[in-house]
């Protein structure tokens, strides 16, 4: 397990080593890709990153996961990372979204049509990722991986690159980039704030355990992540 903590992190620090690894991809392949998460958390981080001194024309952002809501809706992680991040120089990168027109009415053969139209829709990122954002909650879900959730196994085992997740602890199904085209990423970010997330994270530091979905971030060989503690 290659992980680098840094205690003591603020956004501003998060989003210099963001940058720093998108101009090393700038650099050695011409543009990047990043991945970044939604919730609440990110946009302190967000807000520093858009400031960054940066080519954003050669960047691609997409989100780890979204909720299955219209871009406008107060939900849609879409909408903040409009609103918080692709503002001023930053507006020059290009977004992909995962969704077109949403349906009314969701079931599982609906989501599966999404997955199939986002998947098609992330076909011309540059892959593998250069970095992924991941924020944690309070059960240790990370992107829309949440534990025990109708959809969650699938996210989990599939070497497909999006699955569908129906949360029966939160609001909205979510379509979510899985834990296999996470762990492709050139090198992947967790970002920690606030004590009870702290220890949540400590004990899915421990061993692996698809209870805690994060842990299976943590507990693997292939790519790095630096874990930033705020
Ligand atoms: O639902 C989500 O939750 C997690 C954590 O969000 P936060 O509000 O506690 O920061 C987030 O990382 C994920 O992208 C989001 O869709």
């Amino acid at each position: 397990m290659a992980i680098t903590e840094h205690t003591g992190s603020t956004p501003a620090a998060i989003a210099a080593h963001i940058a720093s690894a998108l101009r090393a991809a700038i650099a050695a392949r011409g543009r990047a890709s990043l991945a970044v998460s939604g919730g609440k958390s990110p946009i302190p981080m967000f807000e520093a990153l858009r400031e960054q001194d940066l080519d954003w024309s050669r960047v691609t952002v997409v989100l780890v996961d979204e909720r299955v809501v219209p871009r406008d809706h107060q939900a849609s992680n879409t909408g903040l990372v409009a609103r918080h991040l692709l503002q001023g120089a930053a507006a020059a990168a290009r977004f992909v979204h995962f969704f077109g027109e949403l349906p009314a009415q969701f079931n599982a053969e609906v989501l599966d049509a999404l997955v199939q139209d986002a998947t098609r829709r992330i076909a011309d990122l540059p892959w593998p990722l250069d970095v992924a954002v991941l924020g944690m909650g309070e059960d240790a879900h990370t992107a829309s991986l949440f534990p025990g959730a109708p959809g969650y196994a699938r996210a989990i085992a599939t070497d497909d690159p999006l699955a569908w997740v129906v949360p029966d602890t939160a609001p909205h199904a979510r379509l979510s980039f899985t834990l296999h085209a996470l762990l492709q990423a050139r090198e992947l970010l967790l970002s920690i704030s606030g004590d009870t997330k702290l220890s949540v994270y400590r004990r899915a530091a421990e061993k692996a355990d698809p209870a805690l979905p994060v842990s299976l971030i943590l507990h693997q060989t292939r790519t790095p992540v630096s874990v930033w503690i705020g």
